[in-house]
């Protein structure tokens, strides 16, 4: 049997949503009251499907079950990958009444929850996140898409899941470098909006790294609260949501250079974020002791501290010139007031973000 840790909403009126997380959940939560219809395709991929798969099918009781297992890693989040899910979909004849249920990291739910959006005009889903990133940050909120060659999560919808089951079992066969990886988005949620958070994570960084059921639970708990405050607030980035973006106009430019596949997101994301600490300091917002301390515990998550070998400060303003935020030709950025308070600005000197890509390049 399973149990229950804690619940959540997302309050978004009739598209609202429940984040049940929990131990021994897959193989035992009935998740049919989330499905409308009689069939579900549970989308997964070559890594997670002998794990988890067989435990997965059986949170369906009753329904017709089809699978869609697709290639592994963040190179595959492209249009010929997510074609594979409509094949399958197609193939097995799913109606417009189908739900989707995607199982596995952010990269299995952002294409699940893009196919959904898409199929038939837009059907249903159910994020079962596998991964701490996945578990803190991917699966809530909506954002679902794609890579282009040219750019991060370029072409993609907002289409909220129906619920979100984060089973915290999961993460006992992760290795350790998607735990930090995850670990950058938690560490985000303390920098944007939840300086106590902060204290928090420094007290129990070591056993969060070693995978401590507890302290797992705990962070799985607070991020989710955090980020569905955030998207309850500003569903589709208005304005406040930019602030989960912390870290991520450096980060995808990281990402998009290395080719998708080298960085893991949450370690460009690290990076990233010291990178916006670093202005921040530069524009004279938080002082060179709040950025000796959130450096110290990136790196202490076990976080990469510097760009890609390569990498140039020109390579960084090319990459960030098509940033979803970018307004008129500016490049907005994430900067923090504070620890704890971030906001969303292109005002800043255009020679400070210069000096902080030379900084972080070599
Ligand atoms: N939609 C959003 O709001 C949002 C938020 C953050 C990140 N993202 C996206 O999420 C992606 C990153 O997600 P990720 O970090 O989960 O990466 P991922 O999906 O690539 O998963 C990381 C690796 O772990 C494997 N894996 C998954 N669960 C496992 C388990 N329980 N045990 C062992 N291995 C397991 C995967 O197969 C993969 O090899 C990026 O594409 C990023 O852009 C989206
Ligand atoms: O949910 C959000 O909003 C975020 O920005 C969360 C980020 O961690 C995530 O990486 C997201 O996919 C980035 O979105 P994008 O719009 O910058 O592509
Ligand atoms: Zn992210």
């Amino acid at each position: 049997m399973y149990k229950l840790l804690k619940e959540l909403k997302v309050d978004l009126g009739e598209r609202s949503y429940p984040i049940v997380i929990g131990s021994g959940l897959l193989g035992s939560y009935d998740l049919t009251p989330w499905v409308s219809g009689g069939q579900v395709m549970i989308v997964t991929n070559e890594t997670v499907a002998p794990l988890y798969l067989e435990k997965a099918k059986a949170c369906f009781p009753g329904k017709q079950i089809d699978v869609v297992t697709l290639p592994d890693g963040e190179e595959y989040k492209n249009w010929q990958t997510l074609n594979l899910i409509f094949d399958g979909l197609l193939e097995k004849r799913h109606t417009r009444h189908t739900t989707l249920a995607a199982l596995g990291g952010g990269v299995v739910g952002d294409m699940a929850g893009f196919a959904a959006a898409c199929y038939q005009r837009g059907v249903p889903f159910i994020q079962i996140p596998t991964t701490l990133l996945s578990q803190v940050d991917s699966s809530v909120g909506g954002k679902t898409g794609i890579n282009h060659p040219l750019g991060k999560n370029m072409v993609g919808a907002f289409h909220q899941p129906q619920a979100v089951l984060i089973d915290t079992d999961t993460l006992g066969t992760l290795p350790a470098r998607e735990v930090s990886a995850g670990l950058a988005e938690v560490i985000k949620y303390g920098l944007i909006r939840t300086p106590e958070f902060l204290d928090w994570l420094e007290d129990n960084i070591d056993a969060l790294r070693a995978l401590d059921t507890q302290a797992l639970g705990e962070a799985i708990y607070r991020s989710c609260e955090c980020k569905a405050e955030v998207v309850s607030l500003d569903e589709k980035e208005g304005g406040l949501r930019a602030i989960l973006n912390l870290g991520h106009t450096f980060g995808h430019a990281i990402e998009t250079f290395a080719g998708y596949g080298n960085w893991l997101h949450g370690e460009a994301v690290g990076t990233g974020m010291m990178m916006a600490a670093d202005l921040s300091v530069r524009e004279g917002h938080i002082s060179e002791a709040d950025r000796t301390r959130a450096d110290a515990l990136i790196r202490s998550a076990g976080l990469p501290d510097k760009a890609p070998e390569g990498m140039a400060e020109e390579d960084f303003l090319s990459l960030m010139a098509v940033d979803k935020k970018n307004v008129d030709g500016q490049i907005r950025l994430v900067l923090m007031r504070a620890l704890g308070n971030a906001w969303v600005t292109a005002d800043y000197a255009p020679e400070n973000l210069r000096a902080t890509l030379k900084a972080f390049t070599s």
